[in-house]
């Protein structure tokens, strides 16, 4: 069951009055995974299919900061846990924004003591994800650019909602660089050549070209994207779990080891960028420039 609400229509309410809402609307065969009643999580297990769901709810844009990765590696270290757990679905509450990337609140003139907490926890979630014993799909009903295009794509398969939503690591359109780890994940993904391009040339996709480069796997109409993550699940889960999940780590071992080797390395180098003043003042024009400007895709 789709559990869904606008965060525009929320504005104004209280947040908490919103979930409780949602929550009341689960079917009975689901049950609350979310890690507590302030989480910007939904999670919802389906005993009889063994799926569930981690919805993103942190309105407006679900925005990455550091509650969020945490609430996230809660729920899929709680899943993971659960032997009944064969799947997960990762999608947003906000129909219309799947994740807005990282927080920029985190990013701007940070304390090197939080920026450093918070980089860890983004390279957890990443590697929980990526590595996940679970077969899992993004469906992407929303804007997806920069860090939330790297959640979408630790996912094992990817359907996106049709309309004018955009795709893609955009890091180099904000003067920054998307770390090697980002860089694997797409390349992993769509191929060398194109990733130097997308990556580069920071491209959005929309839904068509996203699915054209393989980005994406599937384009449906925004109501059906639930439904069409669900009915793939099937597919993935007609496979004996043991075999698929050998085959994954097999897959994508060596882009996981090569991270856990240079994890410290990466942390240290990006405290470096993110403390300097000139990716601030860079940083600080783009933020101005988002106020004044929607971003475009190709
Ligand atoms: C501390 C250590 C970290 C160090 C990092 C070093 C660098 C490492 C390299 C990785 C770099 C980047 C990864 C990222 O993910 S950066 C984030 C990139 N994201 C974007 O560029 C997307 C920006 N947002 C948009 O384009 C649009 O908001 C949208 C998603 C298309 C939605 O459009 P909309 O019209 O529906 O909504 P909008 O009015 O624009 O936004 C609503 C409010 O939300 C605010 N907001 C949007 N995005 C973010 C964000 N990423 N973080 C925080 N806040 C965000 C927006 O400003 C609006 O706020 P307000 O209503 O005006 O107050």
């Amino acid at each position: 069951m789709a559990l869904s609400f606008n965060p525009r229509l929320v504005r104004g309410v209280s947040r908490c009055h919103a979930i409780v809402t949602a929550k009341m609307a689960l079917a009975a065969s689901c049950r609350d995974f979310s890690a507590a009643e302030k989480s910007t999580v939904i999670v919802n297990l389906n005993d009889n299919t063994g799926v569930a769901t981690i919805q993103l709810n942190r309105p407006p844009v679900n925005s990455l900061n550091l509650q969020l990765l945490t609430d996230i590696k809660i729920a899929l270290d709680k899943l993971q846990m659960k032997k009944d757990c064969r799947g997960m679905i990762l999608t947003s509450s906000s129909p219309g924004i799947f994740c807005a990337g990282l927080d920029f609140m985190e990013m701007h003139n940070p304390q090197e003591g939080r920026a450093r907490e918070f980089w860890r926890s983004l390279q957890e979630v990443w590697k929980m994800l990526y590595g996940s014993r679970l077969a899992t799909i993004a469906a992407i009903n929303g804007h997806s650019p920069a860090g939330g295009c790297l959640l979408s794509l630790t996912c094992d398969y990817r359907v996106m909602a049709q309309g004018k939503f955009m795709i893609g690591l955009n890091e180099t359109l904000l003067g920054m660089v998307a770390p090697f780890w980002f860089q694997d994940t797409m390349t992993n993904t769509i191929g060398h050549r194109e990733a130097e391009k997308a990556l580069q040339l920071g491209l959005l996709y929309s839904g068509e070209n996203a699915l054209n480069v393989g980005l994406i796997d599937e384009l449906v109409p925004p109501e059906k994207v639930m439904q069409t993550a669900q009915v793939q699940m099937q597919t993935w889960l007609k496979i004996p779990d043991l075999a698929r999940r050998l085959t994954k780590e097999q897959m994508r071992g060596p882009t996981l080891q090569k991270f856990v080797q240079r994890q410290n390395e990466d942390v240290d180098q990006i405290m470096k960028f993110i403390m300097d003043s000139a990716t601030q003042r860079s940083l600080g024009i783009y933020l101005n420039t988002l106020k004044h400007k929607q971003l475009t895709s190709v």
